[in-house]
Order: structure tokens, then C-alpha cells, then sequence
């Protein structure tokens, strides 16, 4: 029988897959089946757009801790892939139930790889109980293509377990790369992050001081009577020179997430896989929220990023594909923890791509993993900047920060005296 992979996976015929072929398009949707129908034409090409009669294998990381499965498939990722796949074309694949949140599985599947099957590698593989293996082949007499699923028999050989045809499948309404969001990518509740920060303590024993650092009664209602006023946008539109104008200006008190005491675990988190990433954000915010509630108790506070960032940088990494793919407005994923301090006003910075990067070479500061994607990937800001601006309760006001800075500041101050009354 084929490996018995954990329990949510539920029967592996059962399931959808999706292959991003080009992130500027839909993905190839396919679905499996045991008996053949007639092939059409059209379905044919669909799968031509995938496999091009190559020989192509697929991986699924199936772990059942969403932990190790995380750690696992950022080792497959950063170390497997490159190692099986010079000279491929290396997809990434999704295995899920439609629009079913948590069914996602991610993967890889790599296209024009010599004989797979007779590598070491491959055996390591099929023998890892974590990952599901599959190849790809094109049956010459009925043009259908087939699923082989592998296995390690009794006797240790290395078998095809499960044989399945592939039949194209209309795409779902949510896209898969969306259904895992909760969670996983972006965190809405205080005792959902340290759960996770707690499970990796195992393998990141600083885990354990962070989770000390959080005053556990969380303050759900703000005490404080002076305005919270969060500035948000992406690097380089202009959050610490206005924030600190501000500062000036309001006799405020400044404020940042990640607050500055976790300041010597960040760059242990921003190397670690998004769950544990987004969850040590999350933590963050908390942190703030607990200083923001005790300095809106004495002026006004200024907040340079805070849960418009974690969430969306979250929901932009996690959603593959085009800007289009992202949850719509409305959707759940921009929701406002119900158990984190909310600000009274919200202000998202903007400026021209253009501006932005004069800004940054301008400022040449050290960039961070989003850093550098943002400048690398036009898709990715969009997606980080529709997310800021779905998010609700508070939403964002967007303001045009391509002015001088004075100007700018000019601009939010009475932005702020009309939000505020200060
Ligand atoms: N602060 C913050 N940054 C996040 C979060 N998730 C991802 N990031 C990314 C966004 C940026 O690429 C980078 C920002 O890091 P920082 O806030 O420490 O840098 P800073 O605000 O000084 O950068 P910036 O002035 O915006 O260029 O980290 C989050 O939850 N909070
Ligand atoms: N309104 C503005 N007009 C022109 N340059 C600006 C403006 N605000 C900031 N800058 C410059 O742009 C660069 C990035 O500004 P910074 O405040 O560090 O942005 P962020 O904190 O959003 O990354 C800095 O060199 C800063 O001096």
C-alpha cells in the first residue's frame, strides 16, 4: 500500500494539484483518477504545459508536524532541489483539497531530469517517510498521463505503490497557495504564536526567553487616553524620518515592532521558515502592544510598523501567483487579532516604485530577506501593498509621502488632528 502519510493528507487520489508553470498565469489544475476517460485535445496541451514529454518527478513534504514539515521544506528547497536539478525546470506544485484552509501541501516538481528513479537519491527519497514521491509518464498508446507513486517494498526495492491518470480539474475558488494563511503565515491570536514559539524550543532554545518576555495579561482594551498613531510602508517610503519628526513635534513617545529587546534574536528568526518567522513577529507585536498601553497612558505614542507589516508581508510571501491570487476584501486573513491593542489611526506611506528605489540606493541601508525580494519582484510589493490596504479595523489612510519631508509631515499632522483631535 502507498506510505501512509499523515493523517490530513487523507487518501492521496483525493486530493487537487495545482503547478505553477509561470507565476504570470493560473496554475495547471490536475486531479487524479484510476480509470481513464477519452483524452481531448485541449487536455492534452494542458498537461504538455507541464511535463513537455520530459521525465519529471514530484515531492510533497507530507510531515505530519507542522513544524518539521515547515524546517523540512525549506531544507528540501534550499538544499534537495538545487542538488537534482541543474539543467531542470524545477515548478512549484501544490497537493490540496479545494478550498479546504489547512489541506495545502507544497512541493516541487522537476521537469527533464535524467533517470531519477536510478539514483541514490531518489531512494533516499522514496525511503524519507515525510515526503511523497512521485513520477510522471506518458502512456505512448492512449496519450494519458500517469502519476506513479513510490514506495519501499518489504524486501527494501524501491516501487510504484499507486498508479494514477491525470485529468484536468477547474480551478478552485480560492487559490491553494491561500488556504494555509491561519496559522501559518500570519498569526491572530496571542496563544496561537507562542504555541508555536514554544514547540521550538526543541531547536531553538532561545525560544524559551522570548516567550518570557510577554507580559501574559495581554492588554486587550487600552487603558491610556493619548492617541496610538502606527505608521506603516514599504522600506524606504519615508516611516523613520516622518516617525521621528513626529516624535518631535508631538512630544510623543516612539515605539517600534519588532520592539527593540528582541532586537538580538531577529536575525536567528528571519533565517527560520515562515511559520516560526511570522510567529516571532506576532510575539512582537504583543511586546509593543504591552509598551503602547503603558506610553498612551502619558502623551501620545508614534508606532513605526506594527500589525499592518506582520500580516501583510505574511500574506504576500505565502500567496504565490499573481497579485490576483491574494484572499479578496473582506476575507478573514485581514481581520485585527481580537486579542491585540488596536491604534487609533493607521497611515500607510506611499511613493512611486521609482522613488522608493532613488530612496533606498540613496539610503544604502542593510536589506533583509523582504528587502531585497521587494526590489527584486514587482509581483511581491504589489501583493504587500494590496494586503496593507485590505486589511480592516483599523484600515490604513494611504498618504502620498513623495513630497518633501516637511510637506509630508505637514500633511499627517493634520491628518492627525482631524483622526485624533490632538
Ligand atoms: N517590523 C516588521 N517588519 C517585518 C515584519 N514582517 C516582515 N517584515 C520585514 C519588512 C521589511 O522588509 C523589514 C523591515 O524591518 P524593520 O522594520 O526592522 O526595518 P525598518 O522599518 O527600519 O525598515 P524600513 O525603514 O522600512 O526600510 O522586515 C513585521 O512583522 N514587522
Ligand atoms: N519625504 C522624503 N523625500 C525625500 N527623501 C526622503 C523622504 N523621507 C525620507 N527620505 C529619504 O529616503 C530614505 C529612506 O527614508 P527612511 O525614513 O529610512 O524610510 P523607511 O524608514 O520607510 O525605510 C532616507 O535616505 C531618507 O533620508
Amino acid at each position: 500500500m502507498a506510505k501512509q502519510a499523515f493523517s490530513r493528507l487523507g487518501r492521496w487520489c483525493s486530493r487537487m494539484f495545482a503547478v505553477e508553470c509561470d507565476p504570470s498565469s493560473d496554475p495547471v489544475y490536475f486531479a487524479l483518477t484510476k480509470t481513464p476517460q477519452t483524452r481531448q485535445c485541449s487536455e492534452r496541451q494542458a498537461f504538455e504545459k507541464i511535463f513537455r514529454k520530459a521525465k519529471s518527478f514530484s515531492l510533497h513534504v507530507c510531515t505530519e508536524d507542522k513544524i518539521q514539515r515547515a524546517k523540512f521544506y525549506e531544507d528540501i528547497k534550499n538544499n534537495t532541489i538545487p542538488g537534482v536539478s541543474r539543467g531542470c525546470s524545477v515548478f512549484d506544485v501544490f497537493s490540496f483539497h479545494p478550498d479546504v484552509k489547512n489541506s495545502a501541501l507544497r512541493g516541487f516538481l522537476v521537469r527533464g531530469v535524467a533517470d531519477i528513479q536510478e539514483t541514490g537519491l531518489f531512494d533516499e527519497l522514496v525511503r524519507n517517510p515525510g515526503l511523497n514521491v512521485c513520477t510522471y509518464v506518458l502512456e505512448e498508446d492512449t496519450e494519458h498521463w500517469w502519476q506513479h507513486l513510490w514506495s519501499k517494498a518489504e524486501d527494501g526495492r524501491m516501487v510504484v505503490v499507486e498508479k494514477y491518470c491525470l485529468v484536468p480539474a477547474e480551478k478552485p475558488e480560492h487559490h491553494p497557495s491561500t488556504l494555509n494563511i491561519i496559522n501559518s503565515d500570519v498569526f491572530y491570536k496571542f496563544g496561537d504564536a507562542c504555541k508555536v514559539l514554544r514547540e521550538c524550543t526543541k531547536f531553538i532554545p532561545e525560544s524559551k526567553e522570548l516567550l518570557e518576555l510577554v507580559d501574559q495579561g495581554l492588554p486587550l482594551k487600552r487603558e491610556g487616553r493619548f492617541p496610538v498613531i502606527v505608521i506603516e510602508g514599504l522600506d524606504a517610503t519615508g516611516k523613520t524620518t516622518l516617525t521621528r519628526s513626529l516624535t518631535d513635534t508631538l512630544n510623543a513617545t516612539l515605539l517600534q515592532s519588532p520592539p527593540q529587546c528582541l532586537s538580538p534574536w531577529r536575525p536567528r528568526f528571519d533565517s527560520e521558515p515562515a511559520l516560526l518567522r511570522r510567529a516571532f513577529y506576532a510575539l512582537g507585536n504583543y511586546i509593543t502592544a504591552g509598551q503602547i498601553d503603558r506610553a498612551s497612558a502619558h502623551a501620545p505614542v508614534i508606532v513605526d510598523r506594527y500589525w499592518h507589516s506582520t500580516a501583510a508581508y505574511g500574506i504576500a510571501t505565502a500567496v504565490s501567483g499573481r497579485v490576483d491570487n491574494l484572499p479578496g476584501p473582506g476575507s478573514e486573513v485581514y481581520r485585527w487579532p481580537v486579542d491585540l491593542l488596536q491604534p487609533d489611526l493607521v497611515l500607510l506611506l506611499t511613493v512611486s516604485p521609482e522613488e522608493r528605489i532613488r530612496r533606498l540606493r540613496f539610503r544604502g541601508a542593510e536589506k533583509t530577506r523582504e528587502e531585497a525580494e521587494l526590489e527584486a519582484n514587482d509581483r511581491f510589493r504589489s501583493k504587500v501593498e494590496q494586503a496593507y490596504k485590505r486589511i480592516e479595523d483599523p484600515a490604513c489612510v494611504v498618504v502620498d509621502a513623495s513630497p518633501p519631508p516637511d510637506q509630508v509631515l505637514q500633511q499627517v499632522l493634520l491628518l492627525i488632528k482631524n483622526k485624533c483631535h490632538l
